[in-house]
């Protein structure tokens, strides 16, 4: 593993659609994903995210539009197992053969030397627990796995399908921070798909989200969180109104007796009160509710059953 940032290796969506039948999955979709940082690929299920990393990794082929790793399809990719890993699915390990052995295989036919290995295992949390078959993992540990099979190219790029799908907190909170570092300080292009955003709003740098197969929302976690607010209740709020819109603040009501404040700054609020002499029942950031925003965004009617066929609708 590297200890420096590397040149990053981004990848970017053109145009890309698959089609299934009448089916269109994946609809002219359009995306860039950053190197260094950590991006939630976010859609309800049945949205197009696993056609979209099966596309990206060649499993499947588009039925126009492009998938690039570096600039390049999968195909034209010379190594690509030190360019591109994966996690796709916790689910294809042999059951009778342990999860060391399993690595080792897989190691083997790429020309990977064991010690990496049990470095990786040692990495992914599960150096003793790799010894024994993989049919009595639990989930969690078939994630671990799956992350270090992942690894094993030592590759820019890492694709993971509902990392945190079978994890206990403790697993969440590791499998975050090691995300993390994979993208922060090794400069590493790390992707992974929910359809949740609050699994992984603490996670990710970044989000690419899309319904019935095309985008809705692409950009930074802070421009999804919006402008900072805040709540203050007061005994006379339309006189703190004045006061604070006379420091500069923009203020809009929020219910009868409290006001929401366009700032971060809890303490300028606070004393703007006081010099108001206004009392103060309470004061607090306003959070966006990011789960409300995620299914604006991809339960809006424009996006609702588009590309389905009419059978699937009525069902
Ligand atoms: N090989 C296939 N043949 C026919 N339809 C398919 C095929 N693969 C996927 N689909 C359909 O394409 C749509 C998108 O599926 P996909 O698995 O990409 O969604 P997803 O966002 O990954 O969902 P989930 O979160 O449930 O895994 C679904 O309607 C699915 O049934």
């Amino acid at each position: 593993m590297t200890d420096a940032p590397r040149e990053g290796t981004g990848i970017s969506a053109r145009g890309l659609t698959k089609t299934f039948g009448p089916l269109r999955a994946v609809d002219n979709l359009t995306f860039e994903v950053r190197p260094g940082r950590v991006t939630g690929f976010l859609g309800p299920n049945g949205a197009g995210k696993t056609t979209t990393l099966r596309m990206l990794l060649g499993l499947i082929r588009p039925t126009s539009g492009e998938a690039l790793i570096g600039g390049r399809r999968y195909a034209d990719i010379d190594r690509p197992m030190q360019v591109v890993g994966s996690a796709l699915e916790a689910t294809g390990f042999h059951p009778g053969r342990s999860g060391r052995d399993h690595l080792r295989v897989l190691a083997a036919t790429h020309g990977i030397p064991d010690s990496r290995v049990d470095e990786l295992l040692e990495l992914v949390g599960i150096p003793a627990a790799a010894r024994k078959r993989a049919g009595a993992y639990s989930m969690g540990m078939r994630q671990r796995l799956g992350l270090a099979a992942g690894l094993l190219g030592d590759p820019q790029v890492l694709l993971l399908d509902e990392p945190a799908n079978g994890l206990d907190p403790e697993g969440i909170r590791w499998m975050r921070g090691f995300l993390r570092h994979l993208a922060q300080d090794e400069g590493r292009t790390v992707v992974v798909s929910s359809h949740l955003l609050s699994e992984v709003e603490q996670t990710v740098d970044d989000v690419v989200i899309i319904a019935n197969g095309h985008l809705v929302r692409e950009g930074t976690m802070d421009e999804l969180h919006g402008d900072p607010a805040v709540l203050v209740r007061t005994r006379d709020a339309s006189a703190l109104a004045d006061a604070l819109v006379r420091s500069g603040l923009a203020v809009q009501p929020e219910g009868p007796a409290a006001l929401r404040v366009q700032t971060g700054d809890l303490a300028r609020v606070g004393d703007v009160a006081l010099a108001a002499g206004q009392p103060v029942y309470e004061l607090r950031a306003l959070r966006t509710d990011l789960e409300r925003l995620f299914l604006d965004l991809t339960e809006a009617p424009e996006h609702s059953n588009r590309n389905r066929l009419p059978e699937e609708i009525d069902r």
